[in-house]
Formats: structure tokens, sequence, C-alpha cells
């Protein structure tokens, strides 16, 4: 068997197509633009990119961009000033904290100083605390990215066997509340987890999220299954010249694709995905501050 290739990068651009239209309405109607803020402290240059992608493709649908960028030295005290000038900005609708931080800056005080209407990665505890008792939050991009594809893929996800690889508070938790949600039977598989390879097996829905190169091979996948690889790992590819690199998932993509139903590529799988989801969430954000109605088809 040979999966079909579930295309990330088109379902984004048409989450994006979605997003720009909407804003152009709002524009038009309510003379209002939804503004995104991004704050990114220190160097790390896969930050960068991301940052840069984001801040392109926010410009692209029509929204205004406010990029921070901070020396890696900036202190708590400095970044929490920023944030309480973002949260009481008018033109601000979104904000994120490009994680992770430099580890003098404690990640949980920080994050959780973001207005919770405003948290657009849906970090905040309030929003985790809302998505797990089921009530309307903000969710976090790429978990919702992955929700999005799997329900375009299946239609309903009531009853079947979701495994979930990894349990970070960025992607594994979420998108285990989020299949959890969707009726699914959600196993959480982590570190410490005995037989994962046999508990993989069993998965309807496998959702790889562990930050190890190529880690889930084919023979870890029932055949027919969904594959969703999150893992964006950087590898070293000496084929393609002295100090190049690569982008591999956490799943070994050539295996997995023999043996199941459907599988996300990377790159152009969930990456591109969690930056459209971004631009969702900001103006969903948008839409509730002005209390106008939820935008159509863009929250989960
Ligand atoms: N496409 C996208 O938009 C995004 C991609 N990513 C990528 O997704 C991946 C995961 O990110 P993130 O959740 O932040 O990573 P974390 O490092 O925070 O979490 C990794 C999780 O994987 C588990 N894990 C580690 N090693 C193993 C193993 N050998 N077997 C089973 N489980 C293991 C850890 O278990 P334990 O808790 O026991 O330590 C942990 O729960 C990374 O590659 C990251 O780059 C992340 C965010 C967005
Ligand atoms: N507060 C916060 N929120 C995040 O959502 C967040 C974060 N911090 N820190 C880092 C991770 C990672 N992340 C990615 C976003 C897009 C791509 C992406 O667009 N990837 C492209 C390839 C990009 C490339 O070539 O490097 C793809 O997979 O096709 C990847 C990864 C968001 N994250």
């Amino acid at each position: 068997m040979t999966a079909t290739i579930i295309d990330g990068k088109a379902f984004a651009a048409s989450v994006r197509e979605k997003v720009a239209a909407q804003v152009s309405r709002l524009k038009a109607d309510h003379g209002i633009t939804p503004g995104l803020a991004v704050v990114l402290v220190g160097e790390d240059p896969a930050s960068e990119v991301y940052v840069r992608n984001k801040g392109k493709q926010t410009v692209e649908v029509g929204m205004n961009s406010y990029e921070h960028k901070l020396p890696a030295e900036t202190s708590e005290g400095e970044l929490l000033e920023l944030i309480a000038r973002l949260n009481a900005d008018p033109a601000v609708h979104g904000i994120l904290v490009q994680l992770p931080l430099p580890k003098h800056l404690n990640e949980d005080l920080v994050i959780n100083s973001i207005d919770p209407a405003k948290d657009v990665d849906g970090f905040h505890i309030s929003n985790v605390g809302l998505l797990a008792t089921g009530q309307k939050s903000m969710v976090p991009c790429t978990p919702l990215g992955c929700l999005m594809m799997l329900r375009d893929h299946h239609g309903a996800l009531s009853g079947l066997n979701a495994v979930v690889v990894g349990r970070s508070n960025i992607v594994g938790k979420p998108m285990a509340q989020l299949l959890l949600r969707d009726s699914c039977t959600v196993t959480v598989a982590h570190s410490r987890t005995k037989d994962i390879e046999e508990i993989c097996r069993r998965a309807d829905i496998l959702v790889a999220a562990v930050g190890r190169p190529e880690m889930i091979k084919g023979d870890w996948v029932k055949p027919g299954a969904t594959v969703i690889d999150v893992g964006i790992n950087r590898i070293p590819a000496p084929e393609k010249g002295e100090g190049k690199h690569r982008l591999v998932g956490d799943v070994d993509f050539a295996s997995a694709a023999e043996v199941a139903g459907a599988i996300t590529p990377v790159p152009g799988g969930v990456g591109p995905m969690t930056i459209a989801c971004l631009l969702a969430n900001t103006l969903t954000a948008c839409a509730r501050a002005n209390n106008l109605p939820e935008p159509e088809g863009l929250t989960a």
C-alpha cells in the first residue's frame, strides 16, 4: 500500500485565503484591521526563520504585523513590561512569544502574563483550562492545524483509536484534548512508555510530536492508519554539500508511507498549517474583541 500524501502546504494556503477574505470584510464593514505581535528574545536561527515567515504571511492576509526582537540578555522585567504594553494596545489582537525563551526567563510566568484573550498560541493557563473543560478558548495552533487536516481527511473522528506520541504543553497535551473532544479513544505515549511500538500499531490516527528524527518506523504503523508528523528536525545533509542540512520529521517517511493510509510530509505538512492557524486565531481574537461573530470554518 502507498499512502495518500496530505498536502499541508496547499491546505494552509486555503486556510489563509479564508482568513484574508474575512479580514477584508472586517476592514470594509467595520474599519478594523487585525494585528499580530510576535516577540522573539535572543537569536535562534530556526526561530528567526519562523518569525520571518509569520510576519510575511500576516501581511499577505491583510493584517498588521508587529515584530519585537529583543536581545538574549533581556531581563524578565523588561519582557513583562513589553507584554503589558501589548496587552493594553487596542491595535494588537494577538500576542505570540516565541519559545523556547533563554534560560534566565521563566516561561510559565511570561506566558501567563499575556492577556488570555490575546493569547493566540493558546498556552495561557486559562486557555488550557477552558480547552480541557470543553469551553470556548484559544486553541494551540499546531494541534489545531493537525485537527483540521484529520477532520478533512476522515470526516468524523468519533470512535477512532488515536495515539499521540509526546506530552508537551505546546503539542502533545492539547492534541490529546482535541482528539478526545472529537470522541477519539486517546492514548498519550512518551519517553517512559512501555511497548511503545505495540501501542502505536493500535492507532487509527498516529500523531508524532517527539523531536527525534525519523524515530517512528513503518512497522510501528497500523496498515491504513493516518499518520500526522509534527516533528521538525534539522539533520546534516552532506549529500547537498558540506555543512548543509535538511528537514525531517519524527516519522521515517519512506517506510511509513508504505503502510499508512495517509501521511503528512515534512516539510510541507504540519508546519505551514501551524502558521495558517496562528493567523486564523488572530482573526478569531480580533472578532471576539469587537463582539463580532466567530469567523466561519476557522475555529475548532
Ligand atoms: N510543525 C510545527 O509547527 C511544530 C513542530 N514542532 C516539532 O515537534 C516536535 C516535538 O515538539 P515539542 O512537543 O515542543 O517537544 P518536547 O521536547 O517539548 O516534547 C517531546 C516529547 O516527546 C517525548 N519523547 C522524547 N523522546 C521520546 C522517545 N524516545 N520515545 C517516546 N517519547 C519520547 C517526550 O517525553 P517525556 O515527556 O517523557 O520527556 C516529550 O513528551 C519537535 O520536533 C518540534 O520541533 C513543535 C512545535 C510546532
Ligand atoms: N510560541 C510559539 N509558538 C509556536 O507555534 C512555535 C514556537 N513558539 N516555537 C517553535 C515552534 C515551531 N513552529 C513551527 C512553525 C512553522 C513551521 C514551518 O512553517 N515549517 C515549514 C518549513 C520551514 C523551514 O524550512 O524551516 C514546513 O514544515 O514545511 C515549523 C515550525 C512553531 N513553533
